[in-house]
């Protein structure tokens, strides 16, 4: 019997005429294994239909996946306990012969199929599977890579509705050429709050050669959404074979004098920053999480990978975040996952208002001071909770660049992570060359509350990409420094650092000073205000910020906020080039050039000490 044929015995007419339409018989192969493997109980296929997306949503409340808020549109899922977030650990690459990458976790590709197609066999008995038609990137352009997902996760599905472009009719269209990822995932076994049960023998197993990812026993959607982190893995193979860049990025629209519109990406790790620097107010969001940028005629031109927004929310707060505040307080569709919800409101930690004393949240029924089984008081909601919703809500959407076949010119690229005393708030690198290497490849940033793990350590981590690397970091970067070469004009890079702090503990600045810092960005990509050099890049002058903050947040800013942000820490810096140098010394295969920068940076700044000592004011250095 050929793989139609099966098909049409496994499933009912009207879903099985779904499946006849599109003229793939890899993907109708794909399908009757994975069907017959899995034994789901019913079989449902998604089209581009509203009907069909109405049908996933009914079905994430039917099977109690997710319930009602007194918000229209408003539905809150909870995952268990114990999987609120990534979990790298069991989070693997399968690759041939088992052939070790550098901090990376990998597995003999033979022994994990078996392992993962163990776990999975007849793992649907009983349950509903949704197939699901998907596009990465805009549709219909240059980024466009189509994916099918199976899930029997109606929250999964709901979730991939809100976040990226259906594909249904893409695949229809392509038939017989389109290259396309594969999504298996199934959330195990539940228990009764609809929680994934077997944490034992949850598996995100990413399969490199046969670009397709299996998930199981677990529903946080870090592990579970296909097109999100999972697909990333596949899409940064793609790019580095093929001379692109896929990247953990936001993509914004910065907004400079006279209606100029300049476009920055920024790659931070989880929790660092990324949704709320795109979220910014009087700028455009284009996307908030991954970005594609492929060379056109000579310009870096940038896209979203997704539609929507799978963000944190605690600490969103009507005036550190009135965008995001607005939107989840609109009766537009929204699932908030892990939160604390009383007489059918959302909660969340940090959220400026009156958080009730009791509730249901992540723990179960929840009261104030309730401790779990390691004694840790748990709080009103997770550190990790979120909120998944497209960006056609966001009244500060680009949404001709969101959408544009060619995506938009990448003005900036900006690095930046969690980084307590090395950094300073912004600088521009010299070069290309420079800011890949200084900022991008020797990025470090504290561990957070989106993987599972010890939070707070400060961790190797180039380009905010590591947890998702799916190449030996050396082809990696070398894919990067050669991206320069087949650009007439390359992007300005840039290093942010949101998260000084002093010897007390207390943060260098304010959640919303990173608005004043774009603004500095966007004069210095076209080049209207000048700069200080130092020994690690030009920084901005005191003069330049104190006037921008002014107009861009009425504020004053102080010689002295400004002297303490922007001194030069040798001594940190310095320390940090011994990490990072030490570290790919170890690796090998690491593009030379990258040691040769980092040398030119440390004799930079060893003639600095001489002349200034350790700890440079930027004044001084404005003086020269
Ligand atoms: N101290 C400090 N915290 C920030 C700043 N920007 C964002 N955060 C916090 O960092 C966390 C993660 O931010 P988010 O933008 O969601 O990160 P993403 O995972 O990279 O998208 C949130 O709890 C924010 O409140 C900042 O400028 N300063
Ligand atoms: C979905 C995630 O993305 P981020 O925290 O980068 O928004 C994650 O890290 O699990
Ligand atoms: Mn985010």
């Amino acid at each position: 019997m050929n793989a139609l044929e099966r098909l049409e015995k496994l499933l009912d007419k009207e879903q099985f005429e779904k499946i006849k339409a599109i003229d793939n018989p890899e993907l109708h192969e794909f399908l009757a294994e994975w069907i017959e493997w899995l034994e789901p109980s019913k079989v449902f296929v998604c089209t581009d239909s509203e009907e069909d997306e109405w049908y996933v949503r009914w079905k994430a409340l039917y099977y109690g996946e997710e319930k009602m808020l007194e918000t229209p549109n408003h539905t809150v899922h909870y995952d268990n306990y114990y999987d609120q977030a990534r979990d790298k650990a069991n989070t693997k690459l399968l690759v041939s012969g088992g052939k070790s990458l550098p901090f990376l976790n990998t597995i003999d590709r033979e022994e994990g199929l078996k392992e993962i197609r163990e776990l999975m066999k007849g793992v649907m008995r009983g349950k509903e599977l949704f197939v699901c038609f998907f596009v990465l990137g805009p549709k219909n352009s240059v980024f466009t890579i189509p994916a099918v997902q199976l899930t029997d996760s109606a929250y999964v599905a709901h979730s991939e509705f809100i976040l990226y472009r259906k594909g249904y009719e893409e695949f229809k269209r392509l038939g017989r050429s389109a290259r396309f990822f594969r999504f298996v995932h199934s959330a195990g076994e539940l228990d009764e709050r609809k929680t994934s049960k077997n944490l034992g023998k949850r598996r995100i197993y990413i399969d490199l050669e046969g670009e397709t990812v299996y998930s199981v026993n677990t529903q946080y959607g870090g592990n579970t959404i296909g097109l999100k982190k999972l697909a990333f893995r596949l899409t940064i193979q793609r790019a580095v074979r093929e001379g692109w860049l896929s990247e953990h990025m936001f993509l914004m629209r910065v907004n400079g004098p006279n209606g100029r519109k300049t476009y920055f990406t920024g790659a931070y790790p989880s929790m660092c920053g990324k949704t709320s620097t795109a979220m910014i107010p009087w700028e455009n969001i284009v996307g908030d999480d991954l970005a594609f940028i492929v060379p056109m005629n000579g310009i870096a031109r940038g896209a979203n990978v997704e539609k929507g927004v799978f963000g944190i929310i605690q600490g969103v707060n009507p005036e550190d975040d009135p965008i995001i505040w607005q939107v989840l307080h609109s009766p537009v569709e929204i699932i908030f996952s892990n939160v604390l919800v009383k007489d059918g409101k959302p909660y969340w930690n940090d959220m400026g208002t009156e958080i009730p004393d009791d509730g249901e949240n992540h723990s179960g029924q929840w009261w104030r001071g309730k401790k779990d089984e390691e004694s840790n008081e748990i709080p009103p909601s997770h550190k990790n909770a979120r909120f998944t919703v497209s960006l056609e809500h966001f009244p500060n959407v680009d949404m001709d660049a969101l959408e544009a076949p060619c995506g938009v010119e990448v003005g900036g690229m900006i690095f930046g992570g969690r980084d307590k005393d090395t950094w300073p708030p912004v600088r521009e690198a010299f070069d290309w060359k420079h800011g890949i290497v200084t900022m991008g490849a020797a990025l470090e940033s504290e561990t957070t509350a989106a993987t599972l793990g010890k939070e707070g350590v400060r961790a190797f981590n180039p380009m905010a990409i590591l947890d998702f690397m799916s190449v030996h970091i050396g082809d990696y970067l070398r894919n990067y420094l050669e991206f320069e070469g087949k650009l007439r004009k390359a992007p300005k890079i840039f290093a942010v650092n949101y998260f000084l702090r002093n010897k007390e503990g207390n943060w260098l600045n304010h959640k919303i000073d990173k608005a004043v810092w774009l603004k500095w960005m966007e004069l210095r990509v076209h080049g209207d205000v000048d700069a200080i050099e130092t020994p690690i890049g030009y920084i901005p002058k005191y003069e330049d910020l104190a006037r921008l903050s002014r107009e861009v947040l009425n504020k004053d800013y102080t010689r002295d906020d400004y002297e303490k942000q922007f001194t030069i820490r040798v001594p940190e810096l310095l320390a940090k080039i011994e990490r990072i140098e030490k570290i790919y010394r170890e690796i090998g295969n690491i593009p030379e050039e990258l040691f040769e920068v980092l040398a030119q940076e440390r004799e930079r700044l060893l003639k600095a000490r001489e002349k200034y000592g350790d700890y440079i004011s930027p004044f001084q250095l404005e003086k020269v």
